[in-house]
């Protein structure tokens, strides 16, 4: 009983079957570790964790070649062959200067090190199930099993959208300032990625970033805390899912381990040093490169001994736009769609057990 007093708990929103808000109580994780506790909630079944890290690898692509003439050509063939395979790559050279990412990796420490109360003070609270500010979000219903997760979630781009809500934290203080550096430089590479891959698969260089805006793009910037697990082998860091961006900028420090795609029919631990960029391609690029890439599907798992932090920023055109695959052949494969019909329809179906969302906008 004592334990269970100091197990603090997330007011989490949510939109029923019945599509009625609804509000439930989910013990926070970062406590649960703290008293090594895996409450009956959390076993996922079947259990699927494979904590054993496979011996892939794939280098990075040298940001810096891709902007030279003479070595982007062949810079350009490796993102294909890689981003291909695996549907998702790192950068090297990017530009991003370290401090940018030590000082985010500051703020995320620091904030979560705060006790309960602080936290929760310091990012106020949010009314509607929008997944937004502190807590639990992506939650559907009271028989879903939870991931072993903490997180924060704000929107970026375009500026000033969540200025009404309080999910920004106030403290520490320099919170703000740090992500938003990330994600001003993060926005530059990734505009940069967009007309690289679209060339890698021998498309007009702006055929995906013409949908972009620099004034109504959207940034959402999502921390996700991993605790150090009692029982990484029966329950999931967050379960398999695609992203509902165009690409996703990730950067993670702690542990290098967690993420995991499959990918020959089995998950593979992707090679992803800490400290450094991952880009992964999300569902709108696959829709737009009329299949010729494809958003990865993609899990994270809890590790026994150590605690591993997230840093991702989901970078996608406006929710009004709409989006066309580019033309392959005689017929595309996949149909055109408005981003915010795509997004709605996309988390009313998650989380699935396989990847389905992608249907919504693909012929038969
Ligand atoms: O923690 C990670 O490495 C991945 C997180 C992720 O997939 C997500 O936030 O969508
Ligand atoms: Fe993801």
């Amino acid at each position: 009983m004592e334990n269970i007093e100091r197990i603090h708990h997330h007011d989490t929103k949510f939109i029923d079957q019945n599509g009625h808000l609804q509000t439930i109580k989910i013990p926070v994780v970062q406590d649960l570790a703290r008293l090594k506790i895996l409450p009956g909630e959390f076993i996922q079944n079947p259990v699927a964790a494979n904590p054993f890290p496979s011996h892939a690898f794939f280098d990075a692509i040298d940001m810096a070649k891709l902007r030279t003439r003479s070595g982007r050509i062949k810079e350009l063939r490796k993102l294909a062959s890689i981003c291909g395979e695996w549907g998702m790559f790192t950068i090297r050279n990017h530009g991003l200067d370290p401090r940018v990412l030590e000082e985010v990796e500051q703020v995320v420490r620091n904030f979560f090190e705060l006790p309960f109360e602080d936290k929760k003070s310091s990012v106020g609270t949010y009314t509607d199930a929008d997944n937004m500010g502190y807590g639990r979000n992506f939650f559907k219903s009271q028989h879903q099993p939870l991931d072993w997760i903490d997180r924060l979630a704000m929107k970026a781009a375009p500026v000033g959208s969540t200025d009404a809500l309080r999910v920004w934290p106030n403290n520490p203080p320099n919170f703000r300032p740090a992500l938003e550096n990330y994600v001003r430089i993060g926005r530059q590479v990734l505009d940069e990625l967009l007309e690289a891959l679209a060339e890698a698969i021998s498309c007009d260089t702006h055929s995906f970033s013409r949908y972009f805006d620099p004034n109504t793009s959207e940034i959402n910037v999502r921390v996700n805390y991993y605790p150090s697990c009692p029982r990484p082998d029966v329950t999931m860091g967050l379960v398999p899912h695609t992203d509902a961006s165009a690409l996703t900028l990730l950067t993670q420090f702690g542990s290098q381990n967690g993420l995991q795609v499959f990918k020959d029919s089995q998950w593979i631990t992707v090679p992803w040093p800490c400290h450094s960029l991952l880009v992964n391609v999300g569902d709108l690029i696959e829709i737009m490169s009329d299949g010729m890439l494809h958003s990865s599907w993609q899990r994270a798992v809890a590790q026994p001994d150590t605690g591993r932090f997230s840093v991702a920023l989901f970078y996608r055109p406006p929710r009004g736009v709409e989006i066309e695959p580019v033309s392959g052949g005689e017929s595309n494969k996949y149909k055109k769609v408005v981003v915010g019909d795509y997004l709605d329809h996309f988390y009313k179906l998650s989380p699935t057990p396989t990847k389905q969302a992608i249907m919504f906008a693909k012929f038969n």
